[in-house]
């Protein structure tokens, strides 16, 4: 299975974006945190700041909104150059429709759970999506332990994804290092976000090639 590493630049140095944007050229894309201090304790950052991430890299976007009404605002991430947009489905309220208006444009759409919310209800909807993100740590903030009773989850999204013979990835997101990706990989995962394990190395990108190789 081809698998894809994905720093999230939220443990990056804001004041040095575009430097820490460089120090990652073998990630497979950047994922890019909206916060709105409503669906999540947390606010991050939002349209400004992902035009200057599209600006400032050549890799693909991978926005994760963590926001309420994510039926308003999606379209417009994708306007600006995402690759993905994966919104919560307790967040959204047409979820169908909304990845259809993504896929429309061109742009992947993800969809989104929270570690309180199951899968099985929502596995029937994937035909309409790219990606199923499985939280595996409460959205908010980084630098968090990974969730490894996430894994009968992710172990469900994938019999159904392959039995199905789905084209849809799972991606799994916080605390993702090198001590835990075997295990979300192993569950089925091939698409893994990486925060702090990333941006608090002083060589970013060795930590991604470590990633790789703790998957092959
Ligand atoms: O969406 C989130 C947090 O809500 C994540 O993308 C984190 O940014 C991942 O950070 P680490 O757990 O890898 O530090």
């Amino acid at each position: 299975m081809k698998t894809f590493i994905h720093p999230s630049i939220l443990s990056a140095d804001f004041a040095r974006l575009g430097e820490e944007l460089q120090r990652i050229p073998d990630a497979d894309a950047v994922h890019v945190d909206v916060m709105d201090n409503h669906f999540v304790p947390n606010l991050s950052f939002g349209m400004p700041i992902m035009e200057a991430v599209k600006a400032n890299t050549d890799l693909p976007l991978d926005v994760h909104l963590m926001i309420e009404d994510p039926d308003r605002w999606a379209l417009q991430y994708a306007d600006a150059g995402a690759d993905t947009v994966s919104f919560h489905v307790e967040a959204a309220q047409a979820p169908i429709r909304l990845a259809r208006e993504l896929r429309d444009r061109g742009v992947k759409a993800g969809l989104a759970l929270r570690p309180a919310t199951p899968v099985e209800p929502y596995l029937e909807l994937l035909p309409e999506f790219d990606m199923l993100l499985i939280m595996t740590v409460e959205p908010g903030f980084g630098g968090q332990s990974f969730l490894d009773v996430m894994m009968p989850k992710v172990r469900t999204a994938r019999e159904y994804i392959d039995a199905e013979q789905l084209p849809v990835r799972i991606e799994v997101d916080g605390g993702i290092n090198a001590a835990t990706i075997g295990t979300a990989f192993k569950a089925g995962a091939d698409v893994f976000v990486a925060g702090s394990a990333v941006y608090s190395a002083a060589e970013p990108n060795q930590v991604i090639k470590d990633l790789q190789a703790a998957l092959s």
